[in-house]
């Protein structure tokens, strides 16, 4: 049995009995308007290793909540406490109640790792998911979903790693649940097919369905998570809206401009000059030099033209210009001190200005 099955039955799959923080019943009163999942202090420790040190989450009904952070973080092992398949200390609430007494037909889990059952086909192991609870959507439709109607009798093990991912997505789905955790849920898939999953988690979200995501792509979950926590070391350092988070941590757009060779100081010096004297009149204008030429940092979208003005007037000749906006990889980034930097064009530890921990 899997993690999916787990949670589906409410089973401790891994031999573990309920947390201690349960109260007598296991729920607490709450509404409509309460929150979905509610982490308070939760801590979870693998010998030496805490895992999750004091995380602290809330994910309101119908958002998007996206989890991202390093390997290693904790996501994984949060999920697992979110959804009763590990023990962890503090307080847990999901739909009010604790991870292990919460209604499993409420419930889906798409697991980080995946083993099925028995050898079956992709329609018979998502058969196999329904089966397990009260209610469960036609097997089909579910396929059609995760675009895997037409491989609906191939057997999984002789499906590629990306329809396998997407078999595994449609029994996480199979009985329509409230709540979809969805641990790295495109990883393996190709382009059509992480759209695909995409579409689906937009359209389910649009339907209601609250969704926990962890994932490293950040694109994805830029585009679709509403909140996103990040996790480093086993707590969250920063929660928001990805344009807040970005707003916040993401640092300023910039100009890279590309020139026939690395350009030196005295260059970066008269663009910096040519540009405080000119229409933008930045005060002290950050400008550095790269492996390809110039950046041009803090430059809006209608400052281009004053820009291109400043490096004429400098006498610097470009071959092309690349305006960027922060996104959310540039957060995560900082944020976890694994900034890229472009002068030696290796990933690098740099202080994180995350760092509250
Ligand atoms: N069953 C386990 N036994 C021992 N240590 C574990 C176990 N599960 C997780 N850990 C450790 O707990 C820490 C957090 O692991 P976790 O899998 O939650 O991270 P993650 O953020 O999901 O990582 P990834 O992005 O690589 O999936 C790691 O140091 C990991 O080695």
């Amino acid at each position: 049995m899997n993690e999916t099955a787990a949670a589906s039955a409410s089973a401790a799959e891994d031999g573990e009995t309920d947390r201690g923080t349960t109260d007598a019943a296991g729920v607490d009163a709450a509404t409509d308007s309460s929150p979905v999942v509610v982490g308070e202090g939760v801590r979870k420790s693998y010998g030496e290793v805490a895992a999750l040190d004091g995380v602290d989450v809330r994910v309101e009904p119908g958002e998007v909540f996206g989890l991202i952070g390093p390997n290693g973080a904790g996501k994984t092992t949060l999920v697992r406490a979110l959804t009763g398949t590990t023990e962890a200390e503090g307080k847990l609430r999901v739909f009010g109640a604790s991870p292990r007494e919460v209604d499993p037909q409420r419930i889906g889990l798409l697991p980080q790792s995946f083993d099925p059952p028995e050898r079956l086909t992709a329609s018979e192991l998502v058969d196999y998911y329904g089966g397990l609870y009260d209610a469960a959507r036609d097997t089909e439709p579910v396929l059609r979903d995760v675009g895997m109607a037409d491989d609906a009798d191939a057997w999984y093990e002789t499906l590629s790693g990306g329809q396998q991912r997407r078999t595994c997505v449609a029994t996480a789905i199979v009985n329509d649940p409230d709540l979809l955790f969805l641990d790295e849920p495109t990883t393996g898939i190709d382009p059509a097919g992480r759209r695909s999953i995409h579409r689906l988690i937009e359209r389910l979200a649009g339907d209601g369905t609250t969704v926990f995501l962890t994932s490293h792509a950040m694109d994805e979950v830029e585009r679709l998570a509403d909140r996103v926590a990040l996790l480093r070391d086993g707590a969250v350092v920063a929660v928001g809206a990805p344009d807040e988070l970005i707003a916040e941590h993401g640092g300023e757009p910039s100009l890279e401009v590309a020139l026939d060779g690395p350009a030196d100081e005295a260059d970066a010096e008269s663009v910096r000059d040519a540009l405080s004297d000119g229409a933008a009149g930045a005060s002290s204008p950050a400008v550095e030099s790269t492996r390809e030429g110039l950046r041009i940092g803090g430059v809006r979208p209608e400052e281009i033209g004053d820009a291109v003005d400043a490096l004429e007037a400098a006498g610097v000749a470009f071959e092309s210009l690349a305006w960027s906006e922060p996104s959310l990889e540039d957060v995560y980034l900082r944020l976890t001190g694994e900034e890229y930097s472009p002068r030696s064009g290796e990933f690098g530890e740099t202080a994180p200005d995350g760092g509250d921990r």
